[in-house]
């Protein structure tokens, strides 16, 4: 049930009850027996505990994200670039990692390393990087929207290469819940934490505040001149007029936000590979959906055919098959996903 349907049913079940006070108890959460910090039925996007405070839990309702200053510490951050460096040197092969190039440089065969690899994707079998995702900071902050059941479903970290000029280090505006085949999507929330000093010039996240409250909406490559990277979609028609806000974040600080929420990153303008480390969590509790003959069916068939051509797998493989088999558990119970 939604907060908007859950405050209305409470309105009648309190009206029935003759409790004079039940309008009050959505008008002023401090009124009466019911306590400001665990009650607040007029919320959606965010879970009754008492890590947030009103202020942040407003925050995100409203705009769909928030930045937890200095969440991860140096010394976890310096762990994971030195296992980033030993992924891209091909030390160690964890079992579904995958290393993107950026596509100016796909088909040539530089060596991998550090300067090479622009992502690291699905580093679930990494035991270094994985600790990323059961950080106890992290997770804290990844209850109040998920809950109690925990799941880590993608992980990520994206090294922005300096532009070479095509401006291919671009993120189109998208939103990730393009790439999920599962729902509800309030239950899902993406933790994504700079790994050093991020602004404009090397390519800070982009988000349009509030794009959360809306739905779902076509993605598609972008027609961008100098190339796009593979499955990088974008939003086709989004309100131009809509804020853009662009997140500048010190090392550590960690952002959480929504996955309908419209977001992406400018090109890196400096020489610095740009990183951030990042993890999609869901609730165990929310279901698969079958994407077929919705617009996600783009993308469905896009990392099928991948994967049947990389792992060989067979026929009548889908989306969540793909997901099923990415997805951890990080804490509670393994409910559905
Ligand atoms: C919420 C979240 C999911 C949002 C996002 O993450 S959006 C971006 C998601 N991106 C991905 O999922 C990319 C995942 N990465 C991968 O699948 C792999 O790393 C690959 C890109 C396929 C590379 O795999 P690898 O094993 O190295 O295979 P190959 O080097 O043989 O490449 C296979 C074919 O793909 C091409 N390719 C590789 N990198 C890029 C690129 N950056 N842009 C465009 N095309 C690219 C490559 O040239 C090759 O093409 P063909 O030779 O088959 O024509
Ligand atoms: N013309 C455009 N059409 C669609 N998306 C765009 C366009 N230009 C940029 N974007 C996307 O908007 C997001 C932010 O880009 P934006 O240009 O605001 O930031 P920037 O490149 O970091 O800074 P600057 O404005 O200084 O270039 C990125 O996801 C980028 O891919
Ligand atoms: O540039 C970034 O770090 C953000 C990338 C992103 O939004 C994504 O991979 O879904
Ligand atoms: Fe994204
Ligand atoms: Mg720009």
């Amino acid at each position: 049930m939604d907060g908007a349907r859950a405050a209305s049913r409470l309105r009648v079940v309190l009206g029935h009850l003759g409790c004079p006070s039940a309008g009050a108890v959505i008008a002023h959460p401090t009124a009466g027996a019911v306590s400001s910090a665990s009650f607040h039925p007029q919320f959606q996007y965010t879970l009754d505990n008492n890590v947030l405070s009103l202020e942040q839990r407003k925050f995100y309702e409203e705009n769909g994200f928030l930045v937890i200053k200095n969440l991860v510490s140096d010394a976890d951050i310096e762990r994971f670039r030195n296992e980033f460096e030993r992924l891209c040197r091909q030390e160690v092969k964890p079992a579904g990692l995958m290393l993107m190039k950026d596509v100016t440089i796909a088909k040539t065969d530089l060596a991998p390393s550090e300067r090479v690899i622009t992502k690291a994707q699905d580093f679930q079998e990494d035991e270094e990087l994985f600790r990323y995702c059961t950080l106890p900071e992290i997770l804290k902050y990844v209850e109040c929207f998920t809950g109690p059941n925990i799941m880590a479903m993608h992980t990520m970290l994206i090294n922005k290469p300096p532009d070479s000029g095509k401006k291919t280090s671009r993120h189109p505006l998208h939103q990730d819940l393009h790439y999920f085949p599962f729902r509800p999507s309030n239950s899902i929330v993406c933790a994504w934490t700079a790994m050093e000093h991020i602004d404009r010039n090397n390519g800070c996240l982009v988000v349009l505040p509030g794009t959360h409250k809306g739905t779902l909406k076509p993605h598609d490559y972008p027609q961008w001149e100098g190339g796009v990277n593979i499955m990088f979609h974008g939003i086709q028609d989004y309100d131009e007029n809509n804020a853009r806000v662009h997140l500048v974040m010190e090392k550590g600080d960690t952002v959480f936000f929504h996955p309908l929420l419209i977001h992406g990153s400018g090109q890196n303008r400096t020489q610095g590979f740009r990183k951030a480390i990042s993890c999609h969590f869901a609730s165990a509790n929310c279901h698969y959906i079958d994407v077929k003959g919705t617009s996600q069916e783009n993308i469905e068939n896009e990392i099928v055919s991948l994967a049947e051509k990389l792992y060989g797998v067979k026929d009548g493989v889908s989306l969540k098959d793909v997901w099923r088999f990415r997805g951890r558990l990080v804490k509670g119970q393994r409910v559905n996903l």
